[in-house]
């Protein structure tokens, strides 16, 4: 298996100092080429998860195997993108896609690199600009170029459109699949929208919370782009729809309890 992720816990010390557990039994194979999205309500641990998985963030009990290797740490295997772009002002587009490379390459040789991918994001007209003279989408194609040039096997993607306007980020999916078809690239992808799960993913793991643990993962055996498929997926959406509003209720109703007890 291309990635194992294998009965992964997590605990955090809470205010009162008490270990408190935020992931539980999280068990996930993920085959090298495929795009996984990871859907759940907010403080499930998505983020948390892939923090673990990016090497960011120490798992406390369980086992993480890529390519038959365990994890331990960060590592150049694996690429990240955040929500924020964090690209370096002071740096045009080009030299901000070329910095991590520098250790490992000529100039030449990152250059060529990083066009490579600018290209790949369609923003190769924007290689001699600064960062401040693109778009909030733009940057994120930036970030997404950056990570890429790296050559990771795995891309990690923490809600890397969340802070977009609606068509903004229509027209990011449009590049993400369009990068995913044409890299080949294994993407693990954290996301609050069920729409945007449903239009990128092969798959979709459904996290519950309290503690954050995995409710169902529901494939998408259906052919790209997935507007065609519009009626099927209206099922799936439903499906989840169901899943995550019983969580939701949960969270709501421990909310009131500690309310009434206060
Ligand atoms: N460093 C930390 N110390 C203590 N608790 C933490 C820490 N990081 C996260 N948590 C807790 O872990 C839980 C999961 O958080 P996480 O950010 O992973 O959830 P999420 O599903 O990504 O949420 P969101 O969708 O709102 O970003 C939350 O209850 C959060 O308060």
């Amino acid at each position: 298996m291309f990635l194992s992720i294998e009965k992964v816990t997590k605990q955090f010390k809470n205010r009162e100092n008490k270990a408190e557990t935020v992931l539980t039994d999280i068990d996930l194979q993920v085959k090298e080429g495929e795009f996984v999205s990871i859907l759940g309500p907010s403080g499930c641990g998505k983020s948390t998860l892939l923090s673990i998985v990016a090497g960011l963030t120490p798992h406390t009990t369980g086992e993480l195997i890529l390519q038959g290797k365990q994890l331990k740490g960060p590592g150049k295997e694996r690429g990240m993108v955040f929500q924020q772009a964090a690209l370096f002002p002071w740096l045009t587009v080009e030299e901000n896609v070329m910095f991590p490379l520098r250790k490992e390459l000529s100039k030449k040789d990152a250059q060529e690199r990083a066009h490579k991918y600018l290209s790949l994001v369609q923003l190769s007209p924007y290689a001699k600009h600064s960062p401040h003279e693109l778009s909030g989408g733009m940057q994120q194609r930036v970030s997404i170029a950056r990570a890429l040039a790296m050559d990771p096997a795995l891309l990690l993607m923490d809600e890397p459109f969340g802070a977009l306007d609606e068509q903004t980020r229509s027209r990011l999916h449009e590049v993400l699949e369009e990068v995913f078809l044409e890299t080949k690239k294994t993407i693990l992808f954290v996301t609050h929208s069920i729409h945007e799960a449903l239009k990128l993913s092969d798959r979709i793991v459904v996290m519950g919370t309290q503690p954050g643990r995995i409710l169902d993962v529901i494939e998408l055996d259906f052919p790209r782009p997935r507007e065609q498929a519009r009626e099927e997926l209206v099922k799936y959406e439903d499906r989840i729809k169901g899943l995550l509003k019983s969580e939701i209720d949960k969270v709501i109703e421990k909310e009131q309890q500690y309310a009434t007890s206060r």
